[in-house]
């Protein structure tokens, strides 16, 4: 019917955003270099800085891409940038632990994640969010829009036209409502779960400045961007 089909328009949004999403990976495969070897939590709070750091200046590269996001105010640009930046980061974990991978991978994956040096109390909610993710074997469509969805959130503090935001975000919301009933035609309520990860991806993300200051190591050393984007020291 009408109302369900992706219009030519919507297409070009999709691919607009999936090209983005796929062009701005990151570079260095983290989980590659987790299952090669156990590291201290000093060694661990340093591989994460180095792939946050590298992940903000991949969001950034994938945000400029977004339809309309450009035309937004410069000052409601970087706020969207900053009050997504730590959600964006844990939906990217995500997606790395949900990665297809051999079992045995995946259990030394999450041997080491849960060894890393993060205190055992946000182990829960993280590996609850990880899994929730991954038994929604989102394709890559689903995970680029969602992405996008996540940078396009109105009340983020300090944006001053969340109107404007929200306008681009329910656009967004569209294309994705129309592709879960494409892709997952059995799954009646697939949108709705979809979108609930994302208040699950806000809540863990409300433990992140407690998670880095109480790392298992003395003398916790952030890069200017992650000082900025943490809202640490
Ligand atoms: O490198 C990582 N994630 C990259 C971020 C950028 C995008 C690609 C993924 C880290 C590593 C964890 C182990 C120690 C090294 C770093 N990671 C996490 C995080 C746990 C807590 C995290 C956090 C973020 C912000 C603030 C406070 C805490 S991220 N979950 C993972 C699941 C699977 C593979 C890696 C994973």
């Amino acid at each position: 019917s009408k109302k369900l089909e992706i219009n030519r328009e919507q297409r070009a949004l999709m691919k607009a955003i999936v090209d983005a999403y796929n062009r701005h990976q990151i570079p260095e495969d983290v989980a590659k270099k987790l299952l090669q070897d156990q590291y201290s939590p000093e060694e661990n709070f340093l591989l994460l800085t180095e792939m946050a750091t590298s992940q903000v200046q991949v969001l950034v590269e994938f945000t400029k891409n977004i339809p309309g996001f450009l035309s937004l105010d410069r000052e409601d640009q970087i706020a969207l940038l900053k009050g997504s930046a730590v959600e964006a980061m844990f939906l990217r974990s995500a997606q790395v632990f949900s990665r297809k991978m051999p079992t045995e991978h995946t259990d030394v994956l999450e041997e080491r994640v849960r060894k890393s040096g993060i205190p055992d109390e946000f182990m829960t909610p993280m590996f609850n969010f990880y899994k929730s993710i991954g038994e929604l074997h989102m394709v890559q469509e689903e995970q680029a829009i969602l992405t996008a969805i996540t940078i396009l959130t109105p009340d983020r503090p300090y944006v001053k036209d969340p109107q404007a935001v929200e306008r681009l975000q329910e656009t967004m919301l569209d294309v994705l409502r129309k592709l879960c009933v494409l892709q997952h035609p059995q799954e009646q309520q697939y949108f709705a779960r979809l979108l609930g990860r994302l208040t699950e991806l806000r809540t863990l993300s409300h433990y992140h400045s407690e998670m880095l200051a109480s790392w298992r190591m003395n003398d916790h050393k952030f890069t200017p961007l992650l000082c900025e984007i943490w809202d640490v020291q």
